[in-house]
């Protein structure tokens, strides 16, 4: 499914901004993965996330991108290579260790409203992952309120249950989620996706702000190059499993390389680009 490019955004293209502090926060080296009937998913795939920094991981359905995304937030171990979150493991790491880097490394779902409890107010949301992390409860309903409003939601909406919310608030209640934690990396998995293209840019623009103003680092799966160009600054393609084209997001976007790339951009665009000189 083709998903339309985002409305005119406000916020800086990030690759026109200062560029993102170096040092890498996420490292995967020469990742494989397979499973039993769908064979090699992953294979090979080198990618690097730098503090502060967006990587926009883009590739069909199927490519393997969530598959990536399970890897990096540790909740599978890969067959080969290696997966590092500021020097380790995320899928070896046991007891405070594993609870720390779990902190650091957190996840917005491609659909928030699965991902929360409907029998629960959108505070509680919030609430639960503050108590997990030892807030005092005093602090609690204070601190669910600033992370509101972080997010761009009045804090009043935090008595509402899930359903009594829009999906942009929705999807804004589990980016507040993922913040509570204080986490230094963001793993979005088409967080978008499931949005109107307006509300689509709103939560691109939010995103982009956080970054600014919190340092966080995302890996953001798109399978649309132009929702990815939005705020990555830089794009690996993802294609049945290996990485075909990686680049700072102005040059994939303007020069891409690869036939599939270029087919993505085609896609997401409407655009054919001109030829490229290697193909
Ligand atoms: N736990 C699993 N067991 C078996 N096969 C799996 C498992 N997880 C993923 N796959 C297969 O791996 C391939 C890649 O799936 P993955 O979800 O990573 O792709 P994707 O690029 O994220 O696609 P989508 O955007 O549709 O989620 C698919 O063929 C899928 O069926």
């Amino acid at each position: 499914m083709t998903t339309p490019p985002p409305a005119a955004s406000t916020a800086p293209s990030p690759s026109a901004s200062a560029a993102p502090p170096t040092g890498h926060l996420l490292s995967v080296r020469a990742v494989g993965k397979s499973y039993p009937r769908a064979g090699a998913v992953l294979d090979g795939v080198d990618l690097s996330v730098a503090r502060g920094g967006t990587v926009g991981l883009v590739g069909e359905s199927g490519s393997g991108k969530s598959t990536l995304a399970r890897l990096v937030l540790g909740l599978a171990a890969p067959d080969t290579g290696a997966v590092r979150f500021d020097g380790q493991d995320p899928y070896r790491l046991r007891g405070r260790a594993s609870r720390s880097v779990r902190a650091r490394l957190q996840f917005v779902p491609q659909n928030p409203r699965g991902s929360l409890n409907p029998a629960l107010r959108a505070g509680s949301a919030v609430g639960f992952v503050l108590a997990a992390q030892r807030t005092p409860r005093a602090e609690r309903t204070e601190l669910t309120a600033e992370l509101f409003r972080q997010v761009g939601l009045d804090p009043a909406l935090a008595r509402r249950f899930p359903r009594e919310l829009s999906g942009g608030q929705v999807q804004r209640v589990a980016i507040a989620r993922a913040l509570a934690t204080g986490p230094d990396l963001v793993v979005c998995d088409e967080p978008t996706s499931a949005l109107d293209r307006g509300v689509q840019a709103q939560v691109l623009d939010l995103l982009t702000e956080l970054q600014q103003t919190r340092g966080l680092a995302y890996l953001f799966i798109s399978h649309d190059l132009a929702v990815v160009r939005h705020l990555a600054h830089r794009v690996s393609v993802l294609r049945h499993g290996r990485v075909v084209e990686e680049g700072p997001a102005d040059q994939v976007w303007d020069h891409p390389q690869h036939p599939y790339t270029r087919a993505l951009l085609a896609a997401s665009t409407g655009r054919t680009p001109p030829p490229a000189p290697n193909h």
